[in-house]
């Protein structure tokens, strides 16, 4: 039988599932669908038309189709969630639970229906209850629906650490734990620069800031941007996700994973260390933490809890 083109849909056309789409397509990772709601089909389809006038140059062959029709998605190996309002200044993330639930779960149903085999990735916040959500109106096996945190929140601390040392971001590791909101945890005892604990390389007061800038980087964007909330991270981030699972590269990324005992939790979607591949999240890593840790995760999982307790009713 032919080989054919992996197809990815991205459902949500605004500026986190434009970006993510353009950065899919531009890395070859297969066709792209990009699917909003009818009211926004017209912009959907013009900006997937733009992207798709973009591949000659950039030199890559993959087709890139905006829609508001679910048919158009089936059959998609990966799909990413991006649907949703986003938080305005003075917002936390919180505040969207209750329309983006409603949002999770008309979609999920559609994704279900279309695509019953597809990895889905969960960006919408707050995204440890949204992908709970997918994940239990899916009806999807737990390695087969993963959010979408900590490889943005590690992406900032690494910036930051790398901007402080003057080194190369790529030198630089890092390990956030926790939900995706300001209590989330960064790990600086598994954090290095070129193998060199940070601990050895930045005074802990500097590391004091970094750690707190990270934990506030997406308002830090909000603030900025004044309408809206960071995209091309985000859709970096994404993009590094979807690569790790259709080439089956198991990177060992935090992702938001579904717990069953792991770091004493259990029925709870919170950010950990993932090993991601080609079967999705393939193993949920358990770090020793020391109890001052434990102590700050365990303040992370009560705001996600808190989230989850208010979300609506079935
Ligand atoms: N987990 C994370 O690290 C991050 C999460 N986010 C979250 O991602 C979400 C999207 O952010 P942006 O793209 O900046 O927002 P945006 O407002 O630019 O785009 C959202 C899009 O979703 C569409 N939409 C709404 N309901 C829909 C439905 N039922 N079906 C299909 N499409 C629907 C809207 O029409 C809009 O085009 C927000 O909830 C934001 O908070 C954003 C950045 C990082
Ligand atoms: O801050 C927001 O609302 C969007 C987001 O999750 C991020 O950029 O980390």
């Amino acid at each position: 039988m032919a080989i054919k083109r992996r197809k990815i849909s991205v459902i949500g056309s605004g500026f986190t599932g434009a970006t993510t789409a353009l950065m899919v397509a531009q890395k070859e990772l297969g066709d792209v669908v990009l699917l909003d709601i009818p009211n926004m089909e017209g912009p959907t389809k013009g900006k997937a038309l733009d992207m798709l006038e973009s591949t000659p140059v950039q030199g890559v062959d993959s087709t890139i189709t905006g829609t508001s029709s679910y048919e158009d998605t089936k059959d998609s190996d990966v799909v990413v969630i991006t649907a949703g309002i986003a938080r305005k200044p003075g917002m936390s993330r919180d505040d969207l639970v209750a329309t983006n639930a409603k949002i999770m779960k008309s979609v999920t149903k559609e994704v279900v229906k279309y695509s019953p085999n597809s990895y889905i990735i969960v960006l919408t916040n707050p995204a440890d209850a949204m992908t709970y959500t997918v994940y239990k109106e899916s009806g999807f096996p737990k390695n087969r629906v993963i959010g979408q945190s900590g490889v943005l929140d590690t992406a900032r601390f690494r910036t930051f650490v790398a901007q402080e040392l003057n080194v190369s971001v790529e030198d630089v590791t890092g390990f956030v734990l926790g939900g995706h909101g300001d209590d989330m945890v960064p790990l600086i005892r598994y954090s290095a620069a070129g193998g060199v604990p940070l601990t050895k390389l930045i005074a802990p007061e500097r590391i004091e800031e970094i750690v707190e800038r990270t934990r506030k980087g997406g308002g830090e964007i909000v603030g900025l941007l004044g309408n809206g909330s960071a995209y091309y991270a985000p859709a970096a981030s994404l993009t590094q996700m979807v690569e790790a699972i259709l080439k089956d590269k198991k990177r060992i990324i935090p992702t938001i994973a579904y717990l069953e005992g792991e770091y004493g939790q259990h029925d709870l979607y919170l950010g950990v260390p993932t090993i991601l591949g080609g079967d999705g999240i393939e193993k949920v890593i358990e770090l020793d933490l020391t109890e001052e840790e434990k102590a700050q995760l365990d303040k992370s999982v009560q705001s996600v809890r808190n989230v989850m307790a208010a979300l609506p009713a079935e």
